[in-house]
């Protein structure tokens, strides 16, 4: 009992201060209390501070604030947040899976001392399949990894018994990545050529050209033959190797995509692509059996799988992007118009990672439903916000523009400025610039050169459900040696430069923090500036002359109070 009194009066005067400051006798005295505490008004939070004096008044402040404001959501504390780790871009080296070696065995049972061979083949390695998913909505896993290998074939067994297959890879990555190809490396595809070089040397068994060059057979090498168990190396030298098999390619090659590999997954996959097809396994001895050696004691070693390395880029699919300087009220926008919980401070770059919210068109009175230009019913529509661009972003000021890749394949753009920041004309004018820039260096980006390349030449291949490739397989069945057995589909192919430029989306401008006082000069300024622009009298704020003019307007919120949002969806169908 009284070590019982004695270890909690030894927590209370140690550790209670650290774990349960609650149970400390002396608190809060000599600390300082910081709380958030929420007005009544809809007014920013207050950041009360107050000392143990006025620990009573604390409790009297916060009763009565308690969830008093409908809108909460919409003005929340800094802390009211939920976040998601996010990567937009990684690259990535698969390895596929390497083919199993053969076995040599011989049959042995009683009475029978000296029996066949028996060895079984090597398994095939595993492949590795690429598919877009909706859950998805980063990379971060994919570029964490860096490499990922698909599993290797099982070597064979005795007894015939062939080796197990290599575990298949699949790598599932959100919707609207990017897939293109860095390089590549395929073992076989060098066999394959130094085959054709030194003619003779991988000749197969029955083919005797008598123009055959130098042959090769009879002489060991270490990346293709195996010798049996307990070999010397003295061994090596007094066998006689046959000729090379012929390289073998998985029959699952015919259905990897073209290489380079370039690959637009701009919409759910019900079945996956297969990206690098696993090697194939070695030949058992039984494979080697002829007349005058009927017990071979050496089998063939596994392929090496091929390596890919792939240089992956996530560009965010939504239906409207919001591009506004920081602090403009981008994020309590999309608070307000979607269950989004993005974060919202009253600091410049709040936002560090795009955020995607969903605005549901259904008012439980017969659902009104969007049509978009591809015939498609749609009873919602997306809405992304990336974090702030501030003047010179495309010097690499503030976070870059990096993040105008996430809107660059919106249908809409909703710029959004801050009315209380000055005039917003000039705020406008600056955020078109730096779209503009970022356009121009969308052009001068090596992988837009290459977007741009004919489609004769290598087209990037958009993943369309149902629609099988075409396969250039030679009408013999046999797969040509390059390796690229593989043509897409001339439809399948993104026409040259597949984005369209972004001065020509449709657009218009969200003018918030409308409740703020002296904001209406400023907006009436704004909307006869888009008048001006619409009419032509204006030079459009992109400097260029096929932008987007028509039904140019400006729609007054107050996104923390939640009015004038509810005409916003209104706009967005009109211009979807
Ligand atoms: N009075 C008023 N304040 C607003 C309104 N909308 C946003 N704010 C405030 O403006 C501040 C910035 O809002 P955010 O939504 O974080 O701005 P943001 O554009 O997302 O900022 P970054 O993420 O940093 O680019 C917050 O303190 C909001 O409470 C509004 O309509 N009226
Ligand atoms: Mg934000």
């Amino acid at each position: 009992m009284s070590t019982l009194f004695a270890s909690s009066r030894l927590l209370s005067s140690t550790l209670t201060p650290f774990l349960y400051p609650c149970l400390d006798s002396t608190w809060p005295s000599g600390r300082s209390i910081v709380r958030w505490t929420r007005s009544r008004d809809g007014l920013p939070p207050r950041r009360s501070r107050s000392t143990a004096t006025s620990a009573v008044a604390i409790d009297e402040d916060v009763a009565p604030t308690v969830d008093v404001n409908q809108y909460d959501h919409l003005d929340p504390v800094p802390l009211d947040y939920t976040t998601n780790p996010f990567t937009d871009s990684c690259s990535l080296t698969l390895h596929a899976g390497s083919g199993g070696h053969g076995c040599i065995s011989f049959l042995r049972e009683k009475y029978i001392e000296n029996g066949p061979a028996n060895g079984g083949d090597g398994g095939t390695g595993g492949n590795i399949y690429i598919q877009a998913v909706r859950g998805e909505t980063s990379l971060h896993k994919l570029a964490r990894r860096g490499i990922v290998k698909a599993e290797r074939g099982r070597n064979g067994e005795g007894g015939g018994r062939g080796g197990k297959r290599g575990e298949d890879l699949l790598l599932q990555v959100p919707v609207g990545t990017v897939v293109r190809e860095v390089s590549r490396y395929d073992p076989l595809e060098e066999d394959t050529l130094e085959q054709r070089k030194k003619k003779g040397y991988g000749r197969d068994l029955k083919d005797d050209d008598p123009d055959a060059g130098p042959d090769q057979s009879s002489k060991w090498r270490r990346d293709k033959w195996l010798l049996y168990p307990g070999a010397l190396p003295r061994n090596f030298g007094a066998v006689d190797f046959p000729a090379l098999p012929r390289p073998r390619r998985s029959n699952l090659t015919a259905l990897q995509p073209q290489a380079p590999l370039r690959l637009d997954l701009d919409k759910p996959m019900g079945a996956p692509i297969l990206l690098a097809a696993g090697a194939m396994g070695g030949l058992g001895n039984p494979h080697f059996v002829t007349k005058s050696i009927w017990r071979p004691k050496y089998a063939t070693k596994g392929d090496e799988g091929m390596q890919l390395s792939l240089q992956l880029e996530l560009k965010l699919l939504a239906d409207v992007g919001l591009v506004g300087l920081p602090n403009a009220g981008k994020s309590t926008l999309l608070r307000a118009l979607t269950r989004s919980r993005t974060r919202v401070g009253n600091w410049a770059f709040t936002t560090l990672s795009p955020n995607i919210g969903t605005v549901v068109l259904d008012s439980f009175a017969g659902r009104p439903t969007l049509i978009n230009a591809t015939g498609e019913k749609r009873t919602n529509f997306t809405i992304a916000d990336i974090p702030g661009l501030i003047e010179d972003a495309h010097l690499d000021r503030g976070l870059g523009l990096g993040f105008l890749r996430h809107i660059e394949r919106a249908a809409v753009l909703a710029f959004v400025v801050d009315l209380s920041a000055g005039d917003a004309v000039k705020a406008l004018k600056a955020l078109w610039t730096e779209v503009g820039e970022y356009e121009k260096l969308r052009e001068a980006d090596l992988n837009s050169e290459s977007e741009r390349r004919p489609e004769s030449e290598d087209g990037m291949v958009a993943y369309t459900p149902n629609a099988p490739f075409r396969s250039s397989i030679s009408p013999g069945g046999e797969l040509e040696p390059g390796g690229t057995v593989l043509d897409a589909e001339p439809g399948r192919s993104l026409p040259a430069l597949g984005l369209p430029a972004i001065s020509t989306k449709p657009w218009f401008v969200v003018a918030t923090k409308a409740d703020l006082p002296d904001t209406q000069e400023n907006f009436k300024e704004l909307q006869a500036y888009l008048e001006k622009v619409q009419n032509s009298v204006e030079e459009h704020p992109s400097g260029k002359r096929n932008a987007w003019r028509k039904r140019l307007q400006a729609v007054p919120v107050s996104a923390m109070r939640k009015e004038g949002v509810e005409g916003i969806p209104a706009v967005v169908l009109g211009l979807l």
